[in-house]
Parts: C-alpha cells; structure tokens; sequence
C-alpha cells in the first residue's frame, strides 16, 4: 500500500481532475449498484453529508437504532447540520432492529406537534452483529411505501457481505444512499465514501466543499483505499473465523458476551462475566493487548500472539476480578462500550 502511493495520480480532486479518486469512485459505485460515489476524509461526515442531503425544510427527524454512531458518536451533527430530532429505538430483540421496531416508533403525517421521520439510518454491521437482509427488505419497503429516505451507515458493510457472501450491490438495492469506511477494518490510512443517485452526490460534493472536505491532491488517498478493497476485503472471512475460535475458547474460561459474535467485534459482559473492567484493562496493558472497555476488535493483522497474550490477560483478570470483592463499572467512552441495557 505503501509503496503503491509513491505512484498515485496527483490530480485537483476538487475538480474532479484526479485518476485515482475518480476510479475508486466509479468502482464503489458499481460495487453497489448506485449512479455516483464520492470519497471523504470520515465515516463521520460521509454519514452527515448523506443525511443533510435527504433532508429539507426542517421540523424533519431520522429514525434509529438507539446504539448508532450517527446518534451516539457524532457529536450531534444530526442536530446542528441537519436541524434533525432523532428517534433512537431500542430493538426489542436487543440485537438488531426489525420492521415492528420501526413501526412502533415512526413518525408519520403532518401533526404540526410532529417532527415526521424522514429518513430511517440503519447501521451495518452494528457491535459486530449483521443486521438480515428478511429485515432491511421489509424496512426498506415499508418506507419507500411512505416515502421515507433509507440510508445505510456501512461503515463496516465489508464484513457483513464478506460474513453473508450477499453482495453490495444486493445490499444497496435497499438503501438510498449507503457511507462505506475505506479505513477501520479495511486497513486504508483514511477515508470513506459514499453512494448514492447521482443528483444527491451532486448535492453531497457542495456540502463537502462547504464543510471543508474537498481535497486536493487525494490520489494518495485513494490508491490505498484501493489497494484495500483488493488486498484487505478478501481477508475478513479469515479474521471472522479467528475472532469466533477467540469467542469460544474464552467461554470456554467462564467468559459471557453481551451480543452473538458474527463478525470481527466481541463484545464482553463484564458483570455477566464477574471480570473487573479496571483488572482486565490492567492485565491487557501487560500483555501487550489494546482493548477498550468490553469490546474486544481483531482485524487482519491480529497476530495469533495477540491473541494468545489476550487470552492470558482474560483469564488472569478473571481470578483476580473473582479474589477481589468489588468489581468496577463498565468505562463509558466515546462510542458505546455497552451494547445492551441490561
Ligand atoms: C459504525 C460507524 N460509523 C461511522 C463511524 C465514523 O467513522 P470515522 O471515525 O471515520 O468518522 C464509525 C467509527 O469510526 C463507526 O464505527
Ligand atoms: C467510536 C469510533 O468513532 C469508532 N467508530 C470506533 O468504532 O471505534
């Protein structure tokens, strides 16, 4: 990747003068089946860029799953760039929402003590969980059926068609617009992009501009967001398959987790598990193990000693946590490190 960046094109991307973003915009937009694609420098603002973009004349509110970063984790840009309610909603089958979730929070008609939902932003993968495609159809039809936009925060879609084998462009028959993260799991050093129609991504470069998002020479950028899609997507079956085995060997030592492990994120239940937060975070920094609160992320260079040295922490946090009389509070952080209410 690296290497491959001292030959990028170095065109004004601004102008739409530069090879290399003009064809990584053009593949992900076929990926997906959308009529144009524009890169960003973040999942962040590619989410509120696509947002703004649907939205018009405001009293106006998104539909949510109470968990996602649009609400809980960019710093309510929904809020100030979009003069948007939210309606966060709790999935009552705590993993992931479904079509009688929505149904029960949407806002619809023109009540003038109302902020009608004008689009439904769902996100996936959420905590790692894939949300089934039975139930982004049903979502997705009931609100074209009420002419609700739907946009998909895919920021780790990669995953979920990698852990599915459905297709982007499967996924993206249901969604207006879908942010895709070039960075996180996908290894590029920066980035996002974002599909959609082509009038709305029209739309969408003048907001970049205006947020000062436009960038000049991105070709960099973007001959690594390729390389990642080549070399990084492919091997995200491998990195699923080491975070399940890393699953099971830590239930098998007494750990419980919060959410099912259907990708590359587990997440830990601390109290479930009588593992001390403070302990574990503790026994990791000696192990040599970054971990943030309960959430536990592998990625394509994971190395298997990562995971032993992980392992080892684990289970010494266990006893200690166990000897010790107290345990401590799941530290809250930026994003949520609880993944469930209870
Ligand atoms: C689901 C999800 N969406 C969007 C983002 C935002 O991406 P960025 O950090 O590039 O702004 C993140 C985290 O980074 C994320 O986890
Ligand atoms: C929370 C932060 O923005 C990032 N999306 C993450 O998942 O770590």
């Amino acid at each position: 990747m690296v290497a491959a960046v001292a030959s990028s094109s170095v065109g004004d991307s601004v102008y739409g003068e530069d090879d290399n973003s003009n064809s990584l915009e053009k593949r992900v937009a076929q990926l997906t089946g959308k009529e144009d694609a524009m890169y960003v420098v973040s999942g962040t603002m590619s989410n509120q860029i696509a947002i703004r973009s649907h939205l018009y004349q405001p009293p106006h509110s998104v539909l949510c799953d109470y968990r996602s970063h649009i609400y809980t984790a960019e710093a309510a840009g929904l809020a100030i760039l979009s003069q948007s309610m939210v309606t966060p909603v709790h999935p009552k089958n705590s993993v992931h929402l479904t079509l009688e979730d929505v149904k029960r929070s949407v806002i619809l008609g023109e009540d003038v003590h109302t902020a009608p939902t004008r689009v439904i932003s769902l996100e996936n993968t959420l905590g790692g969980t894939i949300l089934p495609i039975e139930e982004i159809k049903r979502i997705s039809e009931f609100a074209r059926s009420h002419n609700i936009k739907m946009h998909l925060d895919g920021a780790r879609l990669w995953n979920a068609s990698a852990a599915t084998d459905i297709s982007l462009e499967e996924y993206g028959k249901y969604f207006d617009t879908i942010s895709l993260c070039l960075s996180k799991g996908m290894g590029a050093p920066v980035g996002s992009i974002l599909v959609g129609p082509k009038d709305l991504i029209k739309k969408a470069r003048w907001l970049r501009k205006q947020q000062g998002g436009g960038i000049r020479q991105a070709g960099w950028l973007t001959t690594a967001a390729n390389i990642a899609i080549d070399e990084v997507w492919p091997t995200m079956k491998a990195t699923h398959a080491k975070a399940a085995k890393l699953g099971s060997d830590l239930e098998a030592i007494g750990v419980h987790f919060q959410l099912p492990i259907q990708t590359n994120f587990l997440f830990i239940d601390s109290a479930k598990s009588g593992l001390d937060l403070a302990i574990f975070s503790e026994e990791a920094k000696n192990a040599g193990v970054k971990v943030w609160g309960e959430r536990l992320v592998l990625h394509h260079q994971t190395s298997d000693l990562a995971i032993d040295n992980l392992k080892t922490a684990i289970s010494k946090a266990l006893k200690r946590s166990h000897a010790s009389a107290e345990t401590s509070s799941a530290p809250t952080g930026a994003y949520r490190t609880r993944m469930t209410d209870n």
